[in-house]
């Protein structure tokens, strides 16, 4: 008797083939990614790599010219409001209400995902405690401070209660303590086996806080892995996050090394500490 088929893993996201161009201007140029769910992954890359352009495609804001992407295991392109529910998504300089106030705003923001205030408001005022932003609660959001809106956007993306996060430099413009915060959040957020995806040009960041780390240069996943995969396929195992990315991307010798990337794991390694 022939044995049961393994079970396919599923994926928190994934991409097959996806390209996205603006006229001549190829910004994702075929990319292939695998994102176990439990992780944090980090997108490098230098200015213009694409990074933004993959998340807002991913997040299901910006049609891809081909390839499929997968939420969940849930096709995006077949299915986009399946797709689009266990996904929050943060860009780097989030729209937000200004003549709300925080409660109001994330009212607001649980009405779009058809959740009822009363279902909402525990979570809601915990989230406002938990960023510290409940002594703000009778003031306009107009009235924050961009470290203080960034931290707002964090509790809209949470309130439904995502699986998936995808944030587009998430810490920029936090003061230390606040970017502390936010760190503690996203990685209590991935252990309970949740997935964030973030973009950051703070190389520490991704060197403290990933799993797993992909680095884009004109388009393409130029290598990936985590930080130990990364520096044996830039052939310097002793080397920081830095000496790898400017080696894959150029920055220190001109040419790229044209090191494929390795497959991600079906499940991610321990949690380093932030
Ligand atoms: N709406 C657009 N119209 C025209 N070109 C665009 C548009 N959006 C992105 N691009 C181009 O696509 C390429 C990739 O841009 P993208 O914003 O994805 O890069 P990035 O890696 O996020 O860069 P950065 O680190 O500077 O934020 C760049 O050459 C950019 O100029």
């Amino acid at each position: 008797m022939n044995p049961a088929p393994a079970e396919s893993v599923v994926f928190a996201c994934e991409t097959r083939g996806l390209r996205k161009s603006f006229g001549d201007t190829k910004a994702v140029n075929g990319l292939d990614l695998q994102i176990a769910r439990g992780q944090l992954y980090a997108f490098l890359g230098p200015n213009g790599a694409g990074k933004t352009t993959s998340i807002r495609m991913i997040a299901g804001l910006l049609r891809p010219d081909a390839g499929d992407i997968f939420i969940e295991g849930i096709p995006l392109r077949i299915n986009p409001s399946a797709a689009k529910r266990p996904l929050a998504y943060i860009p780097d300089d989030p729209v937000l209400y200004g003549k709300l106030r925080p409660l109001e705003y994330l009212e607001f923001v649980s009405a779009l995902w058809d959740l009822p205030a009363s279902a909402s408001q525990p979570c809601a005022e915990e989230l406002l405690q938990t960023l510290g932003l409940w002594e703000k609660r009778d003031d306009f959001i107009e009235s924050f401070s961009r470290g203080m809106k960034q931290k707002m956007a964090l509790c809209g993306a949470l309130i439904h209660q995502p699986t998936v996060m995808l944030l587009d430099e998430p810490l920029t413009g936090l003061d230390a303590s606040a970017a502390r915060l936010v760190k503690d959040i996203l990685l209590d957020f991935v252990r309970r086996g949740n997935t964030v995806i973030l973009t950051t040009h703070i190389l520490d960041v991704a060197e403290r806080l990933a799993h797993r780390i992909g680095i884009l240069h004109a388009g393409r996943l130029a290598a990936e892995g985590t930080l130990d995969e990364l520096r044996h396929q830039a052939g310097n195992t002793s080397g920081t996050l830095e000496d790898v990315f400017l080696r894959v991307t150029g920055g220190e010798n001109g040419e790229p090394a044209s090191t494929p990337p390795s497959p991600a794991p079906a499940s991610p390694p321990p949690l380093p500490v932030a």
